[in-house]
């Protein structure tokens, strides 16, 4: 039974699809309340509110999965479940809408003052002069980052009569001119705007990015919204220009700390505020719980996701074309990592044919993983096969070959040993499967499959019987057998699939068979 653990509020009608299959148990707890069976989940779905640290990964050793029911995934440490083997998804476009809806419900609240005039009629006062407020038509909107909330912004601010100035690195040439709006730098963005809206991630680059330095060379009077993240604005350097009253008014719906306590910013008059609410509608609860609910399932149905931050994203299509190279590079990595039971510095990849015009990044990281799981006792996966092999000094390289060498498709592992170096060939076969063609410098047809039992030797008659007579004293049955060699009378090797693993005595009785040089056990 896989477990799944949803430790932050989320729509049921969202979570539908996982709480419907049999096959899943999902616990609606905060992770406090589960401590003793942290052990046990297989996938765990956040919001902002659970804080997924290394320590909390680490008592989840049998975690496969997190995933964020929204955008923002600065609440996971995402480098650390990379290096865990653990999958990192969100649902990036499921709470836009609502949010960039908030941040206008929050801009016509800041600049009409509508939450001070509602307290102060709740209190029974009626003071229409002390809450005049500005119009918005007419004004000068700067939105720094123009991803999805952003550019929805942008929308209905222009259909409020707003000009719109955009700052964001990021954002090429192209789609800023389609969606009509007038690119600046920041700098030109703090001098002309009235009103300024943040909506970037919180990275080291945008933490503290309208601080003291920034905050003056906003005009006197401005307004400042945070809907994004909080940090983005500097809170303390906040107070200060409120209290010198450059800044008119601010409206906040997050905060560096959350919730943020006794804030000097919260005793501000012109400071609103909501306790992160910018995704919290009906609607966008249920499209980002359905967006992680159904991507979850498919990842445990062992199908690609869509929407991972630490993984590369695999449309339905290309994961159809790439599935049974991925199945045929996780068997070869596996073979060679036996096969070079030694120290390896690089492993170079070349695809040929067919093969080359696919997404190879996925294949790539299926070897690696094969080549580093007998290797390495954490968990390797593709999520940290790339990363697992730069710490251990391995370099690997890709090359692409459009003529496929007498196959349809090949890929070609080369792996460098500190002693040695290993060449082999695999193809896949439509209907026929996966096959080695080429292992070692030697013409050989093998599936890389079960228990395989690698001899080399020399090429004389009788040796196929000697090795044969050996495995049926031991009743050990051979399945398959194939050889190849490289000229008549000189090396040889036999590849046999058989019913059962070998035990250590019986290499050795192999071994020290006249003319057989190496002797090799690859379980795959
Ligand atoms: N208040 C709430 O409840 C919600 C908050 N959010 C937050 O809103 C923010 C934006 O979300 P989306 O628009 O969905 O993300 P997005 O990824 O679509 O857009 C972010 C934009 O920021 C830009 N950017 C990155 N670094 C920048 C920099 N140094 N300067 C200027 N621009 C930069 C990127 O190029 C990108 O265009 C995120 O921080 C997200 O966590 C999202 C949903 C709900
Ligand atoms: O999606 C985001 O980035 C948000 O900030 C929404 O957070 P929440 O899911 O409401 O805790």
């Amino acid at each position: 039974m896989v477990r799944i653990l949803v430790s932050d509020a989320m729509s049921e009608e969202g979570l539908a699809p996982l709480l419907a299959d049999p096959t899943i148990e999902v616990v609606q707890k905060k992770v406090t309340e589960v401590e003793n069976e942290l052990d046990t989940f297989d996938a765990l779905l956040v919001r902002s509110a659970t804080k997924v640290t290394e320590q909390l990964l680490q008592n989840m050793p049998n975690l496969k999965i997190v995933g964020r029911a929204g955008v923002g995934v600065d609440n996971i440490d995402v480098d650390a479940a990379t290096r865990y083997g653990v999958v990192v998804i969100n649902a990036p476009n499921g709470n836009t809408i609502s949010t960039a809806e908030h941040t206008f419900a929050m801009m016509a609240s800041l600049v009409r003052r509508i939450p001070q005039a509602h307290i102060s009629v709740k209190s029974r006062e009626w003071n229409r002069s002390a809450f005049v407020g500005v119009e918005l038509f007419g004004k000068h909107l700067g939105i720094i980052g123009f991803g999805r909330i952003g550019s929805e912004v942008a929308k209905r601010a222009r259909a409020f009569g707003m000009h719109v100035h955009v700052y964001d690195p990021f954002l090429t040439k192209a789609r800023a001119e389609k969606i009509g709006v007038d690119v600046c730098t920041l700098d030109e963005l703090l001098a002309q705007a009235d009103i300024i809206t943040v909506h970037t991630p919180l990275t080291k680059e945008t933490k503290g990015l309208l601080g003291q330095k920034n905050l003056a060379k906003t005009k006197k009077g401005v307004y400042l919204i945070n809907c994004a993240r909080g940090g983005i604005i500097d809170e303390q350097a906040l107070v200060s220009f409120l209290e010198n009253g450059h800044v008119a008014g601010v409206a906040l719906d997050v905060f560096e700390q959350e919730p943020p306590g006794d804030h000097p910013l919260l005793s501000f008059d012109n400071v609103i505020v909501t306790p992160h609410l910018g995704a919290s509608t009906i609607e966008a609860q249920v499209n980002v719980a359905t967006q992680v609910a159904e991507e979850v399932l498919k990842f445990l149905q062992g199908k690609p996701v869509t929407s991972s931050i630490n993984l590369p994203t695999l449309s339905k299509d290309v994961y159809e074309k790439i599935q049974a190279f991925y199945t045929l590079a996780r068997k070869m990595g596996i073979v060679a990592s036996q096969y070079m039971s030694e120290p390896v510095q690089e492993i170079a990849i070349t695809y040929s044919g067919s093969v080359a015009d696919l997404e190879t990044t996925f294949i790539t990281r299926s070897l690696l993983a094969g080549f580093l799981k007998p290797r390495v006792a954490s968990t390797v996966n593709e999520v940290n096969a790339a990363m697992i092999a730069k710490e251990r000094g391995i370099a690997f390289s890709e090359k692409f070959s459009a003529n496929g060498n007498d196959y349809n498709n090949s890929i070609t592992l080369t792996v460098y040993g500190e002693n040695k170096t290993f060449t082999m060939k695999g193809t896949h076969i439509a209907h026929y499967g996966d096959r080695i063609v080429h292992f070692n410098g030697f013409a050989i047809d093998f599936a890389p499959e079960g228990h395989l039992l690698y001899i080399q030797h020399h090429d004389k008659p009788g040796m196929i019987g000697k090795v044969g007579n050996i495995l049926g004293d031991h009743q050990v049955n051979i399945a398959t057998m194939q050889v190849g060699r490289q000229e008549a009378g000189g090396k040889a090797i036999m590849m046999l699939s058989l019913d059962k693993p070998l035990d250590d005595a019986l290499v050795e009785i192999l071994e020290k068979i006249d003319d057989i040089d190496v002797v090799k056990r690859l379980e795959v």
